[in-house]
């Protein structure tokens, strides 16, 4: 039987450096990272992607707040699920190409994806997950003043909005997606999906938040019992001392070594601290399951043990 690897690309790695924001610029990018997708799917692995939208859904966000005097702003949910369709449909169409060049005749196809969180979740009242644009301190105490935003510096890469960001429990559509898994390729779970709460009567309202693309990705691989979980992001390895002269990157990374380095709050919390979270969850208790973390160009030597950081039970 092939095994199942749930690749989750990050939302910041996809925009290509934080000045080309463009839906452009991402596609470009998006097109690269399938050509290595296509090479893992042609390796005989099975693979569902989940992909990030902290910048997307900030951008939508800001549009559709600038416009309101034109048209009438977009709820949040529904700026998240906007960004599933785009970002979707970008892997779809670069995916479906780089399959065909190598003569790999399987479906792509995107399925919105509504992630249950609960109401009372904590997050609510501390908004953690960056979103948007990047600001400089000053155009961020500005809109501080006058948004009313939550603005945080993001890993020593300028200021940004943060919003809150409650935990996934449940996948509304895992049965579909796992329904499709075995014949195809499924983008599901984008930006951890559209975070809804579930009403009295079955029904799902959606709520103002980003969920974690890194928690949803442990999520939908525990239910399909993935082998790996990947996450592919800006960096080639998780580094403690990140930035530092004396930064050290990791090869390996044990659940025993993670605690540790949380603790000294090596990971920086909205970006790597999520991840290494998510792996850890995902590898607690399976000594064969591993979940890797390293850049979208680094994927494939990754898989192959040359690279990236790869995180195991013990
Ligand atoms: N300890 C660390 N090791 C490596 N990268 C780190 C660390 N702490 C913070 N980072 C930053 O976290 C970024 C990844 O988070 P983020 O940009 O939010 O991810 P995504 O690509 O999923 O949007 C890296 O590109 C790096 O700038
Ligand atoms: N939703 C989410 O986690 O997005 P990023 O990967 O862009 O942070």
């Amino acid at each position: 039987m092939s095994e199942k690897i749930v690749i989750a690309l990050g939302g910041n790695a996809l925009q290509s450096g934080k000045s080309e924001a463009t839906a452009e610029a991402q596609l470009k990018v998006v097109r690269k990272t399938c050509e290595y997708i296509a090479d893992i799917s042609c390796m005989g692995y099975e693979i569902g992607i989940v992909h990030g939208n902290g910048p997307q859904v900030g951008r939508i966000l800001l549009a559709s707040e600038t416009a309101k005097d034109v048209t009438p702003a977009m709820p949040f949910d529904v700026c998240g699920a906007m960004s599933q369709g785009y970002i979707g449909y970008h892997i779809q169409q670069a995916l479906k190409y780089a399959l065909n060049k190598r003569n790999r005749n399987i479906p792509v196809l995107t399925i919105e994806t509504q992630t249950v969180v609960e109401k009372n979740d904590p997050a609510f009242k501390h908004p953690t997950k960056p979103i948007g644009p990047f600001y400089s301190e000053e155009e961020a105490k500005e809109l501080e003043k006058t948004k009313g935003y939550t603005m945080v510096e993001d890993a020593g890469r300028g200021y940004r909005r943060v919003v809150a960001s409650p935990l996934p429990r449940k996948i509304v559509e895992i049965e579909a997606v796992k329904t499709l898994w075995p014949t195809s390729i499924v983008i599901s779970t984008g930006g951890g999906g559209i975070p809804v709460i579930e009403n009295r009567n079955g029904t799902y309202s959606g709520v103002a938040a980003v969920i974690d693309k890194d928690f949803g990705a442990e999520l939908l691989a525990e239910e399909v019992g993935a082998d790996y979980l990947m996450i592919l992001t800006e960096v080639e390895k998780v580094a403690i001392n990140f930035g530092k002269p004396d930064q050290q990157d990791l090869s390996t990374l044990t659940l025993e070594d993670a605690d540790k380095y949380i603790e000294e709050g090596q990971f920086a919390p909205g970006s790597m601290l999520p991840k290494v979270e998510a792996a850890m969850k995902f590898v607690r208790g399976y000594p064969n399951k591993k979940a890797i973390i390293t850049s979208l160009d680094c994927a494939v030597d990754a898989l192959a043990g040359k690279t990236g950081t790869i995180v195991s039970f013990a």
